[in-house]
């Protein structure tokens, strides 16, 4: 049985090839590594330029905007109501300058129609949309794209007005006015009779294009809920008065996708006159389907979807833009061949100033433009990624214009395997034999047990501290410190010295390092001197990885000689050590400068059987 892979909606990236590998240089670190961060933000950048010359290439061109029809039938328009619906999400309120901004960004994203507000609602929101239709319903660029600017209303003259007022310098004006049809609304809420509802929606729609407002987008509230016949009825009547846009909402999220798209392949077929105008959905979000209702729509016969970016909107939400044009990007040939004109590289973008202004923050596992949607922790699941990325991954992130940190999304954490992080280790320049690398995974995986991510830093100081140690000579086993404001504080350290042998010493000292190096130098007893001492937390957070750095050097003060070689020294030995803990940091790096300093001395046997007399004399 033969398979073809298809795993990303555009052009797949070519499987890596491990075996490629920039020539190493003498201390370990390749001549590409040496530059790592550019070359691998240029290598990015390159085919992120690719990518898009690609995309713009095969994206079909948008059809002439003609209000009430659209010349490609696989066309879908986008309405994008992150500026009027999803401005009603609480807390999410805009400036104007802000509006202005975001509606900037949603021109440059594609977006077929922009509706920029609720202009009856305050003089603020009047003057906002009214900006955004005068600056980016009018682009000045030739052949720019010239996005409908729209402004809500209810089937009142005021409010209508109110729209008409802020979009009307627009190059292409709607406006978009609504009146509930379900049973509860109108009884409830408008204590309207249906009969009165269907006079006032053919009477406002009809007053709307009288102040010469070409397009009209009608909408029953709570379509989901309202009577068929009656939808049918109202819609039929709104056509014939010069509604150019039909708008289905599931107000309060209620229906399921079939049934959503049921309605919409209903009102298609039983409404008179609908060939007349465009149908579109506009689905919220209360029981998680708005995206997945909207595609049923879109797929009963819906060519205006509304959508907001993020999906924020009034309570749970609206379909979020990012979701539905991907999905129709990615499955388009089972949407019967659909596109829309997003340009999709500026998601990421716009997700980005739209969570900024808006002030609401997408959750991590958001699709699309959560934090994680292109990250991958487990272990299995990176081996795939490096082999193929259309293993784990059914979009490539260049299509969003998301450019990651690392090539294949990898994020290195407890539940990495060793493909992963030995692939790290290249990346960031290092080639170590296999032994070297089990006994640094075995290092790695402590560390990652109890921090939730791993960074490159972290990688970095272990390697420092594991690979490129000198010979040990004393191993640290283990290391025990008490301090605080009640005493002195104290430090046990059990070291092994080089004959397989553990030695313990315990000290009191100014603090838990000092006790715990005068506890190594009860064991060591070779006279120095610290001259450095010096930590720094090389990664961010409470759970980071401490670095220390220390230079010792013999103590040649009253001619004082290592114990058994007879020597004395005052060349410098530096040494560094890494750990999550401060105190077991400092001692691996005061250990590894004494490691290097019995190898000067040539006393690594010698110096494990430690004579009584041996004096130790450090100063700090
Ligand atoms: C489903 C949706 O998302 S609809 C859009 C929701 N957006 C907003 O509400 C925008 C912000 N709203 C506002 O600023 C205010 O509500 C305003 C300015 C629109 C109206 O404020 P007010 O005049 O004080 O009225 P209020 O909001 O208290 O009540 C709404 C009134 O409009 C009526 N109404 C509601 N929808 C419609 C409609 N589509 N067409 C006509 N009248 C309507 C209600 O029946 C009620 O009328 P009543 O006063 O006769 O009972
Ligand atoms: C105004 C309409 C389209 C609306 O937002 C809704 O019904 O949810």
């Amino acid at each position: 049985m033969a398979f073809t892979a298809k795993p990303y909606c555009s052009t797949p990236t070519k499987p890596p090839t491990l075996s490629a590998r920039a020539p190493r240089s003498a201390h370990g670190l390749s001549a590409a590594a040496a530059a790592t961060p550019s070359t691998v933000r240029l290598r990015a950048f390159a085919q992120r330029i690719r990518a898009q010359s690609q995309q713009q290439q095969q994206r079909r061109r948008r059809p002439e905007y003609v209000p009430h029809r659209i010349d490609d039938p696989n066309y879908v328009r986008i309405f994008d109501t992150t500026l009027r619906d999803g401005e009603q999400s609480p807390g999410a309120t805009m400036t104007s300058a802000e509006k202005l901004v975001v509606a900037r960004q949603l021109a440059r994203l594609g977006v077929d129609i922009i509706e920029a507000g609720f202009p009856a609602s305050s003089p603020d929101d009047l003057d906002a949309v009214r900006s955004i239709a005068i600056e980016v319903g009018n682009p000045v660029e030739e052949g720019a794209h010239v996005p409908v600017i729209c402004g809500l209303s209810r089937c009142n003259k005021r409010d209508i007005d109110a729209a008409w007022e802020a979009v009307r310098n627009a190059r292409r004006p709607r406006i978009h006015t609504f009146i509930a049809t379900s049973e509860i609304h109108m009884q409830h809420k408008l204590r309207k009779t249906p009969e009165q509802v269907v006079a006032i929606a053919k009477e406002m729609v009809a007053y709307a294009r009288s102040l010469g407002c070409p397009d009209v987008e009608f909408s029953p509230e709570d379509a989901g809920r309202s009577n068929r016949e009656f939808l049918y009825h109202i819609l039929e009547e709104v056509i014939k008065a010069g509604a150019t846009t039909l708008n289905i909402p599931d107000t309060v999220g209620y229906t399921l996708p079939y049934e959503f798209g049921k309605l919409i392949a209903d009102i298609k077929a039983n409404t008179p006159g609908i060939e007349n105008a465009i149908i579109s959905t506009h689905c919220q979000n209360d029981l998680g389907l708005a995206t997945a209702n909207t595609l049923a729509g879109a797929r009963a016969g819906a060519r205006q979807l509304e959508v907001t970016i993020n999906g924020i909107g009034e309570r749970a939400g609206n379909a979020s833009l990012e979701e539905v044009v991907m999905a129709i990007k990615c499955r388009g040939e089972l949407l019967d061949g659909l596109y829309t004109g997003i340009n999709s590289q500026h998601i990421t973008l716009t997700s980005k100033m739209v969570q900024e202004h808006s002030g609401l923050h997408v959750q991590p596992h958001k699709a699309i433009v959560g934090a994680n949607a292109f990250a991958h922790e487990s272990g299995i699941h990176q081996d795939g990624m490096l082999k193929y990325k259309g293993t784990y991954e059914i979009i490539s992130p260049d299509d969003i214009g998301l450019t990651r940190a690392n090539e294949f999304g990898i994020v290195l954490g407890k539940l990495s395997g060793r493909h992963a992080v030995r692939s790290k280790l290249v990346e960031l320049g290092y080639e170590i034999s296999d032994k070297e690398f089990e006994d640094f995974f075995k290092r790695y995986k402590e560390v990652a047990e109890k921090k939730k991510r791993v960074t490159d830093e972290d990688i970095e100081a272990l390697l420092s501290d594991e690979i490129f140690q000198p010979k040990v000579i004393w191993s640290l086993a283990d290391v025990q410190a008490t301090c605080g404001t009640l005493g002195l504080s104290t430090a046990t350290v059990k070291l092994i010295a080089p004959d397989g042998e553990e030695k313990i010493g315990c000290s009191v000292g100014t603090g838990p390092v000092d006790a715990a190096y005068k506890a190594v130098d009860q064991i060591i007893q070779i006279p120095t001197v610290l001259r450095e001492y010096g930590m720094t937390s090389v990664t961010e957070g409470i759970d980071a990885i401490a670095t220390t750095r220390v230079v010792v050097t013999g103590d040649v003060t009253n001619n004082s000689k290592h114990a058994l070689t007879g020597q004395s020294f005052n060349r410098s030995f530096s040494g560094s050590g890494a750990a999550m803990d401060i105190v077991v940091s400092s001692v691996r790096a005061y250990l590894s400068a004494l490691n290097k300093m019995c190898s000067f001395a040539g006393a690594a046997k010698a110096s494990s059987e430690v004579p009584e007399s041996a004096s130790v004399q450090r100063t700090e």
